[in-house]
């Protein structure tokens, strides 16, 4: 038997994009524990997949969550998801943010799904971004490809029936993802409709966000331990490590869960937390996806088994130490090394590896260049290029980028060529850095020997 309710779902109050892992035991499993749950329910919309609305809708919108400390696994069933849906299902999905007792949208959809630009505007020469103007031009309220369109689409429904103000709540490893998502959210309103622009500027708050709970993804072992732990036969659960950190900044005009009773912390600017978190913690996942994948390794926790990578990541959390503000690091680090070394959490190196092109240069790129600024040579910095670069070769992971094609024709042909053509992708001043370069090379010559 899988899991089912035996009292009615909260009344939606709250909106989730991007229904997968992480929500479900992030954003989903706060409002569970937040005491003003029963108002707070939640319409929760997959980026694309039809498979796990369908799951959840036949759970009643319950899950398991299976927190897997080292020393054992505690299983909780959450119950804040009232309604799951398919990405595909735009009705649903304009109806729910047209409604004036929705006033919270939070959103995981991936850092590529922002079409962002690396100068962090509106990717407008997209073909994806361009058919979206053209479909909201035209007042279609079906067919939107991307992110930003389907946000502006429900902000337009939501100014036409005059449905009151809404938090967006982004959820996704960006720094300032609340800025970054008000910066596409209002260009790609700007090119369709100067009154939904006016709107939303007069009634939409985009709150920053620094998250964190590593949830790889769900296995059939995971359903299996599961079924073992509680006897349900639950389709979807969800496998997570017991850390967990939310730190949130910004205003919420409609209301929203007392997340601080659950453990949120609601602060005047995340930056602090946020650099923190996405350079030392992403930072050093990225690494361990390229470098430690072309070593051979599979997981985070074999990864970091291995003296040669528990040093290159040592070395990296040294650069980006000394250019972050919050105290308490040499305490950060020891628990990151814990939580990296969690036999019961199989974090797939693949699994981080995809997108590099979108996460480096939030996690790794912002360290490098303050190490050059100040005229060191950043070796850790460097190497996770190098391994970003063998990687692209066909090294380690497999490659899935947005940009895979352009980036694997940049990383082909004599490696002393190759690397300057990748960097250059990333941000031509890298590839202008000779010195950085030559580093650069002579880690690639070093991982691929
Ligand atoms: N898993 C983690 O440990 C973790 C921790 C912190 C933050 N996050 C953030 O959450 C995001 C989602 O992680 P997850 O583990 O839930 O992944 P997931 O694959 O389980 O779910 C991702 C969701 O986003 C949707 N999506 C993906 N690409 C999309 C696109 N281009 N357009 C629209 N929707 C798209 C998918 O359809 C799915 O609904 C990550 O990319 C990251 O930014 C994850
Ligand atoms: O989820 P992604 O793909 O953005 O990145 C993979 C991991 O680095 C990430 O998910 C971490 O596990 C997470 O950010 C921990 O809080």
């Amino acid at each position: 038997m899988g899991p089912s309710r035996s009292g009615p779902a909260a009344p939606v109050a709250a909106a989730h994009l991007g229904l997968g892992a992480f929500f479900r035991a992030h954003q989903a499993a706060y409002t569970a524990l937040a005491p003003d749950a029963e108002e707070w329910g939640i319409a929760a919309f997959t980026g694309r997949s039809l498979l796990l609305a369908d799951q959840l809708t036949a759970q009643d919108g319950l899950y398991t969550l299976l927190v897997r400390g080292p020393d054992g696994d505690e299983a909780t069933s959450v119950g804040s998801v009232s309604s799951a849906h398919p990405g595909a299902d735009t009705a649903a999905w304009l109806a729910t943010l047209a409604s004036p007792e929705v006033r919270l949208l939070t959103l995981t959809v991936t850092e590529a799904a922002y079409h962002r630009t690396a100068a962090g505007g509106l990717d407008l020469d997209s073909p994806d971004v361009a058919a979206d103007v053209a479909t909201l031009r035209g007042g279609a309220r079906t067919g939107f490809r991307t992110v930003p369109g389907r946000l502006v689409a429900a902000l337009a429904a939501r100014a036409a029936s005059d449905a009151g103000p809404l938090a967006v709540v982004p959820c996704d490893n960006l720094l300032g993802n609340g800025a970054a998502v008000r910066r596409v959210v209002t260009e790609l309103a700007a090119e369709v409709s100067s009154d939904v622009l006016a709107w939303l500027e007069a009634n939409v708050s985009f709150v920053d966000t620094e998250v964190d709970r590593i949830t790889p993804r769900t296995t059939p072992a995971d359903i299996e331990a599961v079924r073992r732990l509680t006897g349900l036969d639950d389709a979807c659960p969800v496998v997570t490590e017991p850390f967990t950190e939310w730190t949130l900044a910004g205003s919420f005009p409609g209301g929203r869960p007392a997340w601080e009773k659950a453990g949120a912390l609601l602060v005047d600017d995340v930056t602090p937390y946020e650099t923190r978190k996405l350079w030392l913690l992403n930072g050093s996942h990225s690494l361990l996806a390229y470098a430690g994948s072309v070593l051979g390794h599979r997981t985070v926790a074999d990864a970091i088994a291995d003296p040669h990578c528990r040093g290159w990541v040592e070395e990296w959390w040294d650069e980006a130490s000394r250019h972050l503000a919050l105290p308490g690091l040499e305490h950060y680090r020891a628990a990151l090394l814990e939580r990296y070394a969690n036999p019961s959490i199989r974090h797939l190196l693949a699994q981080i590896a995809s997108d590099g092109s979108q996460k480096l240069p939030v996690r790794v790129l912002p360290v490098v260049r303050a190490e050059r600024a100040v005229g060191r040579m950043p070796h850790a910095g460097a190497r996770a290029l190098a391994a970003w670069v063998a990687h692209l070769r066909g090294h380690g992971a497999p490659v899935a980028d947005p940009l895979a094609a352009e980036l694997q024709a940049a990383a082909a042909g004599p490696l002393a060529e190759a690397v300057p053509r990748v960097l250059a992708a990333l941000d031509q001043s890298l590839a202008d850095d000779r010195d950085l370069t030559a580093a650069v090379l002579d880690h690639s010559k070093e991982l691929t020997r």
